[in-house]
């Protein structure tokens, strides 16, 4: 038995075969040749192990790792087998697999033992072959006798495990009960098959690096795709600014929104429909530091209850019928970002839980699937629901509300800041005159007249839609808007009025009143062009589930 230090594996792989006696395999004996049948059942074993590891899947390998060891370990009679691979010259040996004769301890994965002689033997290339413990160390193996005297150590084999020319792992025998030869002819089957296994899992590592390299561009793409469908959908008044106001009242809320901005606090916006809650929404997001990346934005009442979640959360291949593939959710698109929950108040009672643990600690997972997400997110809602209400009747979770109402802001109907009417006309006026190529110098007196005394249910949207009819229809420079054309007289309330009989009774009537009349006037019909929802500037689930709460039904005919 040569020293170990002096055991290169170049020169003793040119060396002729049975040029020292062997293991007796299958016995564990010591110091005999191989005979012809057990060297032919040896190659049959290294053959087989070959063939199996050839196109073995990255997922596999592992356990078919330990399977070539324990044959290896039977085969050859063995106490332990153990593998393991290194990344670098900086790094050490990791366990990656250990098998182990019941009555031997396995080495267990991770870290190698710190033996700073034997590694470094295996990571300059050299076969570290201990026929007799300690007797064939070297002194300045000192960490080693002493590791080897308490585990009981008698012999070792260790091989180094090239792949490309690079020392990429090593794989190493034991015995602990007698003292065994290594000879050449053994050493060189036994590199020729860890040469094998050592392949296999670099093969498995580039596997892995591959997946997550593409799984990271599958990501960004999926993400890429899904902030230009964001971006697309969002506001068209969504320029990040803060809108311009004559109104004390508005202006007040527009110095809440300015402060609190910056900040990382959740901001919920309240208030009737159309008021501008999403315009207000994307200011703040712009004036944080979040305003770079494009908002996220979510329409809680826009999708059926089954579909939402994966909406929100993303769901994984397969989590449902349908699911064909992996979809993004937009919590995680939002990740870094700010989103923006419109309508949170029609958000099923189910979700609300999942969604108060996004608010808690930023995690969740997608439909189907185990893994936790992580995001750091800012979060926008907004209702025209009285969510208070909602909760003293159970339909809105208390802690969410608590979670959410943090920076509650109140944006105020349009009848409650008059002086703001003027302002938004013209500045439909030019931005509609604009892409329309319309120039528009006057708005008549007697339109502004009744602008500035109509009590605006459906708001600023509402507003915009008036003008954007007028404008369409306009002939010369002077705009006339015809409230009364669009709307019914009924819906002509003068603002003083409105204050008057401002009881919530009264406005309850009012609105039912005037739904009902569009409902009439188009036959039932509540989406598309010149559909009721677009008659009263309201989106049409806004009006669907006004209709609910006011039990506004179609009559059946006949
Ligand atoms: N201050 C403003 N300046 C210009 N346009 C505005 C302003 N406020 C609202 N709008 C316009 O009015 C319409 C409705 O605004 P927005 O969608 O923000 O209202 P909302 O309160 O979020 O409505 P909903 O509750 O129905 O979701 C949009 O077309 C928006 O661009």
């Amino acid at each position: 038995m040569p020293e170990a230090s002096e055991a290169r594996f170049d020169q003793e792989a040119g060396a002729s075969e049975g040029a020292r006696p062997g293991g007796e395999p299958g016995k564990g004996v010591a110091a005999t040749e191989l005979s012809l049948a057990e060297r032919l059942a040896f190659e049959r074993l290294l053959g087989d192990l070959s063939a199996r590891f050839a196109d073995l899947p990255a997922d596999q390998v592992i356990d078919q790792l330990r399977h070539a060891l324990d044959r290896l370990t039977d085969f050859l009679g063995f106490d332990r087998c153990s593998f393991a691979e290194v990344s670098d010259a900086e790094r050490p040996f990791q366990v990656l697999c250990s098998v182990s004769k019941e009555s031997i301890e396995a080495i267990a994965p991770g870290p190698a033992p710190p033996l700073t002689w034997y590694f470094g033997e295996l990571r300059a290339g050299r076969v570290v072959a201990l026929a007799d413990i300690p007797a064939d160390f070297p002194p300045e193996a000192v960490a080693e006798i002493h590791y080897c005297e308490r585990a009981g150590l008698k012999s070792n084999l260790a091989i180094p495990l090239r792949v490309g020319g690079r020392v990429v792992g090593a794989i190493a025998f034991s015995a602990f009960h007698r003292t065994r030869a290594w000879p050449e002819d053994l050493i060189l089957r036994l590199k020729l098959v860890g040469e094998v296994l050592a392949q296999a899992v670099a093969r498995s590592r580039r596997e892995a690096a591959l997946a997550t390299a593409l799984a990271e561009i599958t990501h960004l793409k999926e993400r890429l795709e899904a902030e230009n469908q964001c971006l697309r959908q969002s506001s068209r008044t969504g320029c990040g600014r803060l809108p311009s106001s004559r109104s004390p009242r508005f202006n007040r809320v527009l110095e809440e929104i300015a402060q609190v901005a910056p900040t990382n606090a959740t901001v919920l916006l309240l208030g009737e429909t159309g008021t501008g809650k999403e315009v207000l929404a994307d200011a703040i997001h712009h004036l944080s530091q979040r305003g770079e990346r494009p908002m996220i934005k979510v329409n809680c009442a826009a999708l059926p209850a089954s579909l939402i979640e994966a909406e929100l959360f993303g769901r994984e291949k397969g989590a449902y019928t349908g699911a064909l593939a992996r979809q993004m959710g937009r919590f995680e698109l939002a990740d870094g970002s700010t989103i923006f929950l419109d309508e949170v108040g029609e958000l099923p009672l189910e979700l609300q839980t999942k969604l108060l643990r996004v608010l808690q600690d930023g995690s969740f997972e997608r439909v189907g699937g185990t893994r936790t997400i992580k995001v750091k997110i800012r979060v926008i809602a907004a209702t025209n629901r009285d969510l208070a209400r909602a909760v003293a009747e159970g339909r809105f979770r208390d802690d969410l509300y608590y979670r959410l109402n943090v920076f509650p802001v109140a944006v105020p109907p349009l009848r409650e800041r008059p002086e703001d009417i003027p302002l938004l006309a013209w500045e439909f006026v030019r931005e509609l005159g604009e892409s329309m190529g319309k120039s528009i110098e006057h708005i008549a007196p007697d339109s502004m007249d009744a602008l500035m005394a109509y009590a605006w249910p459906g708001n600023v949207r509402e507003l915009r839609n008036l003008i954007e009819r007028a404008m369409i229809l306009a002939r010369g420079s002077t705009l006339h808007v015809a409230l009364g054309a669009a709307l019914s007289p009924a819906m002509r309330i003068r603002r003083d009025e409105v204050a008057e009989t401002a009881s919530a009774g009264a406005l309850k009537d009012r609105e039912r009143e005037q739904i009902l009349q569009s409902l009439q006037q188009t036959g039932w019909r509540i989406r598309g062009p010149g559909g009721a929802a677009e008659r009263l500037g309201i989106k049409p689930t806004t009006l669907e589930s006004r209709m609910k709460r006011l039990g506004l039904k179609r009559p059946t005919s006949g």
